[in-house]
């Protein structure tokens, strides 16, 4: 069974703005997916429904086979953490060392667990030397990983990460990936919403493509990624590797800069 399932999900804003129309998808145990598209496709509509902070106000979104509409948000994002695009609308605590270990108040772990499990996603997440800062005073980066470490202590079945790659140097980037494969090795499910095609061709598995307000296309990232007319409808650029690949004539060399340089001293 899936672990979260959305079938023919619609949401509309109280304002009136239809953001997600009839959208249906499947999210695995284990699996890594990323929702690609242009800004406003409903990206962020979406995964906020996975983790029952909105209901859909059509269709069902099932967490476990359990309809998040009969369950608190707060019971939902105990199986499915988000971690919300922007820091600032994630963060409220005075310290990183709070922050991180708000979620678990809910858990009723005993102290010496709650304090295992803040330096397990602060050893993750490179906050450990900053737990007693505000952090209020970090820069947006390392904000960013103050929400990751927050979710990752609750250790929720699902994490969804909206845009974390924004605004990371190469070393966040590379800590983002670690996260995520230790996410993966844990049997965690991982959802990545992200306009940054190179970490989805290094980093994810599965892709899921949103324009205007639905998904159009979903499928392995080599596969989506090779498909041009479909990338380019929904206004996405082809990581670099496949468009050279594709100008050089070469097909099914996959997403990875080493395959590119077998295939072209194979062909020389
Ligand atoms: N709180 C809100 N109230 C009203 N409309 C909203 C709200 N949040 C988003 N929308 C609208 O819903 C539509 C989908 O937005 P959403 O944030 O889900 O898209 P997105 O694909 O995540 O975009 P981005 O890449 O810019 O984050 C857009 O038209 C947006 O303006």
């Amino acid at each position: 069974m899936a672990l979260v399932e959305l079938e023919e999900v619609s949401f509309r804003y109280p304002g009136g703005t239809l953001a997600v129309e009839g959208v249906s998808l499947a999210v695995d145990p284990g699996e890594s997916v990323a929702i690609i598209g242009q800004n406003g496709a409903g990206k962020t509509t979406t995964v906020k429904m996975m983790n029952g902070l909105l209901r859909p106000t059509a269709g069902t979104v099932g967490v476990d086979g359990v309809d998040t509409r009969t369950r608190t948000a707060a019971q939902v994002a105990r199986r499915v953490g988000y971690v919300f695009q922007n820091p600032d609308d994630q963060i409220f605590n005075s310290t990183v060392r709070r922050e991180i270990a708000y979620g678990l108040r809910r858990l009723r772990l005993d102290g010496k667990e709650s304090g295992r499990r803040v330096d397990e996603a602060a050893e993750l997440t490179g906050l450990r030397g900053l737990l007693e800062e505000n952090p209020h005073d970090l820069p947006l980066s390392v904000r960013k990983f103050v929400t990751i470490a927050s979710v990752l202590a609750v250790d929720p079945d699902a994490v969804v990460l909206d845009e974390p790659t924004a605004g990371q140097d190469l070393a966040g980037l590379d800590r983002i990936a670690d996260i995520t494969s230790h996410l993966a090795a844990r049997g965690r499910a991982v959802v990545t919403i992200t306009h940054d095609m190179e970490f989805v061709a290094r980093h994810v598995e599965r892709v899921v493509v949103m324009a205007e307000r639905r998904v159009v296309r979903e499928g392995p990232a080599a596969e989506i990624f090779a498909d041009a007319a479909a990338m380019s409808a929904a206004r996405l650029a082809q990581p670099a590797v496949v468009e050279l690949a594709a100008r050089l004539g070469l097909t099914g060399v996959g997403l990875s800069v080493d395959a590119l340089a077998d295939a072209l001293r194979a062909r020389s």
